[in-house]
Formats: C-alpha cells, structure tokens, sequence
C-alpha cells in the first residue's frame, strides 16, 4: 500500500510542473494539480491525475482540495515567469506571485499542510557582486518578478517561524531542456527563454535568433548563465520533498544549478553541433536588466540532498530540448486543440 501522502503541484500544467507530475509520479507519490491554464496546457498532465482547473489565489477551491484530496505537501509552481511583462506590469505579477501565494500558504496553514516547496529564482540576486554566486550573496532583485518571488520567500520564512510548517526555496537558474522521454516540454507560445528561442529557429520556427550582447564582461561578450535540465530540477524537487519530510523542523533554500556557465554564443554552437545547422544570429544591443554573468554555487544542495544531476551537460540539455520540439510541432497542436475543445465544453 502506498503510504505516501498526496502532492498538491500548484502550475502542473505548466512547463517545470508537468515535468514535476511525472518526476513525482514515478516515484510514486499519488499527485493533484490546480492550474488556470494560462499560461499551461491541460495535454501536459496525465489523464488519472485529478486536475482542478482555478485559480491558486481561489481560497475556497484550496479548502476544497486540502480536503477531497487530503493534501500532504505542495510543489508551488503556478506564477507569471516573463521578466519584461513584470516590468510593464509589477502590479499583476505582484499579485500573481505574491498575493496568489500569499493564499496559497494562508490556506495550508489553515488546513495543517505541513510541507511546500517553492519555485524562487536566480533572478532574486540582482546583478551578483561575485559569480558563482552563494545563497548568502544579497538578494538585491532588479525587477519586479525578482521582488516578487523574494517577497514569497519572506512569506514562507516568517510563516514557518510561528506555525507547523516547514518550506524549501529553491533557486533556480536557467532551466532548460525536456523530458527525456519526450512526454512534456515547454510548450509556451512565444517564449524568450534562449535554449527554447535558438531550437525554435533550428527547427525552421523563427527566422534567427537576437543576439542581446556583445560588450558583457565574459571571456566572448555575450551573457553567460547556469542552464540546469528541467528533469534534473525536479529530481532536486522530490529529494527535497523528502527531506522535509525527514526534519519537519528545518527550512531549506537552495540554489538550483550546476555551478558551469555557457555563453549565449556557446549555446548557439550547441544548437548548431547537434542539428548541423547554422541559426543566423542577429547581433543587437544589450537587453534591459541582463547581468553580464550568472552561475550557481551548488555545494550547499549537493551537501544537503542526495542530488546527482543526470543531465548536466549543455549537449543533453539541447538534444532534449530540440527532441521535443519536434514531438510539438508534429503531434502537440492536435492534442492543444482537443484539450481546448473540450476545455471550454467544460
Ligand atoms: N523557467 C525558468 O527558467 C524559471 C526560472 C526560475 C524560476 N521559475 C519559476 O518556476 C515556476 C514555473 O515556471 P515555468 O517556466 O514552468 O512557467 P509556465 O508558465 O510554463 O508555468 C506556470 C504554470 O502556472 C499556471 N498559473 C499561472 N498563474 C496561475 C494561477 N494564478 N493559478 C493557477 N495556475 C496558474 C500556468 O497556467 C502554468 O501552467 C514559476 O513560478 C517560475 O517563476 C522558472
Ligand atoms: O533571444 C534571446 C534570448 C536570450 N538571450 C540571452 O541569453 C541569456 C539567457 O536569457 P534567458 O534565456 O531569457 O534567461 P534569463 O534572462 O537569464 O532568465 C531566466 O533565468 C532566470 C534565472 O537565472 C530566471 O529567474 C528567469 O525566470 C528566466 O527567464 C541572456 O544573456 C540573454 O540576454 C539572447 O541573447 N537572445
């Protein structure tokens, strides 16, 4: 008998989450999602998993799911994730990121959920003093989805300090990559994350791909980052579920990385090596708010989790990334647009 109590993963639908439903199913823990799909796509999430389609800012939904499904923990993935937008609209993403999870906490408190694990981001440290950058550096965001996102990780710290929950913070850099498997991707429509953007083109999407760049401090002039494989992400997401578990006391936050950065130039070789191409490349101005470099420390997740990333090159990465790429392009929009139908019957 499975004792292993049910996981609320809040944005299932979404890019990271999906592959969350399926890291946690196969290792069989029973799972629950709510998403509003909008930003997420009802195809990416198993028929058997209960799906309740709301708002995770929807106090009475939660209540309602806390009890018919006997919630033990949640994965907090449902936000608004597009720096830019949260420019021209801080106070959406504010009340999306901040106020939705604001309700979302208030809720398992309320319910005695004793567990949740919370999607934060690089994008919390600002322009970092020093790279590889610690969970000690300052957190000082340079947007309003940064601010956002660190305001949720106050929340869950002076929440945990006076009530039977503990949380785990996890840092993510730049996720990347798919399902090895090919069973979900990022499916996003008009994304601007660079892996996702550069298969694109190589699979005769876009006509290019923007170079934002050319004058950063880095060894080529373009930006550097830590890309982390989705599905290693959300093993570090399980492990740390564990852990919780284990030391219902302690609160974790963790940067979620390899600790190896790839320039915007090396990711485009990449892309290149493995379908034989050549994208053009559009060389431009640098893009608002870009930190000329940002790589994780990882020694402190790799100390506290079992964690063994399968996954931690940029060839695999960009191999999956560019496999489901083509399961989308070929298969996907039949399935999106029978989902939609029968998402509004519904
Ligand atoms: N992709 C990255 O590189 C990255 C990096 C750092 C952190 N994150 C964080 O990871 C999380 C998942 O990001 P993603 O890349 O999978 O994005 P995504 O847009 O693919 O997924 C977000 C999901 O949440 C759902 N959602 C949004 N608002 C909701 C609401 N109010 N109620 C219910 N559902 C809602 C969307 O429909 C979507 O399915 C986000 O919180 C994001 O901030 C992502
Ligand atoms: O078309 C493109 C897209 C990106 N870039 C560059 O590629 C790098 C990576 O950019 P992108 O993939 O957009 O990711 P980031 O802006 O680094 O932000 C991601 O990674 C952060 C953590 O580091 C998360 O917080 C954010 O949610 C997530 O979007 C940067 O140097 C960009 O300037 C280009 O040159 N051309």
């Amino acid at each position: 008998m499975n004792c292993k109590p049910p996981v609320l993963v809040t944005g299932g639908a979404g890019y990271i989450g999906s592959h969350a439903v399926l890291a946690l199913l196969d290792a069989d823990w029973p799972v629950v999602v709510i998403d509003d799909l909008s930003t997420g796509f009802r195809f990416a999430v198993p028929p058997a998993v209960p799906f309740y389609r709301g708002d995770v800012g929807d106090a009475g939904l939660l209540a309602q799911i806390f009890a018919e499904q006997r919630i033990g923990a949640i994965m907090h993935f449902a936000g608004s994730v597009v720096v830019p937008d949260s420019v021209s609209d801080p106070l959406g993403y504010y009340d999306n990121n901040t106020v939705k999870s604001r309700a979302l906490i208030a809720a398992a408190v309320a319910a005695g959920v004793p567990h949740i694990i919370f999607s934060s981001t690089a994008a919390t440290y600002g322009i970092p003093d020093v790279s590889p950058v610690t969970e000690d550096a300052p957190q000082r965001p340079i947007n309003p989805y940064g601010w956002s996102k660190l305001m949720t990780e106050r929340m869950l710290a002076d929440t945990a300090a006076v009530h039977p929950l503990n949380y785990c913070a996890l840092r993510y850099f730049n996720v990347a990559g798919a399902d090895p498997q090919a069973r979900t991707g990022q499916s996003t429509a008009g994304a601007t994350h660079l892996i996702k953007v550069a298969c694109e083109a190589a699979t005769g999407q876009r006509s290019h791909v923007d170079v934002y760049g050319t004058d950063y401090a880095t060894p080529d002039g373009t930006g550097v980052r830590d890309y982390i494989h989705v599905s290693d992400l959300v093993a570090a997401h399980v492990l740390a579920l564990e852990a919780l578990i284990a030391e219902p006391g302690q609160s974790l936050t963790m940067n979620c990385g390899y600790g190896r950065g790839f320039s915007v130039l090396e990711v485009l070789d990449a892309v290149d090596r493995a379908t034989d191409g050549a994208i053009e490349r559009r060389f431009g101005p640098r893009r608002a708010g870009d930190p000329d470099a940002i790589v994780s420390d990882p020694a402190l997740i790799r100390s506290t989790l079992p964690w063994e990333p399968k996954y931690a090159d940029l060839e695999q990465i960009v191999f999956h990334a560019l496999q489901w790429e083509r399961v989308l392009a070929e298969v996907w929009p039949r399935e999106a647009e029978t989902a939609q139908q029968v998402g509004s019957a519904a």
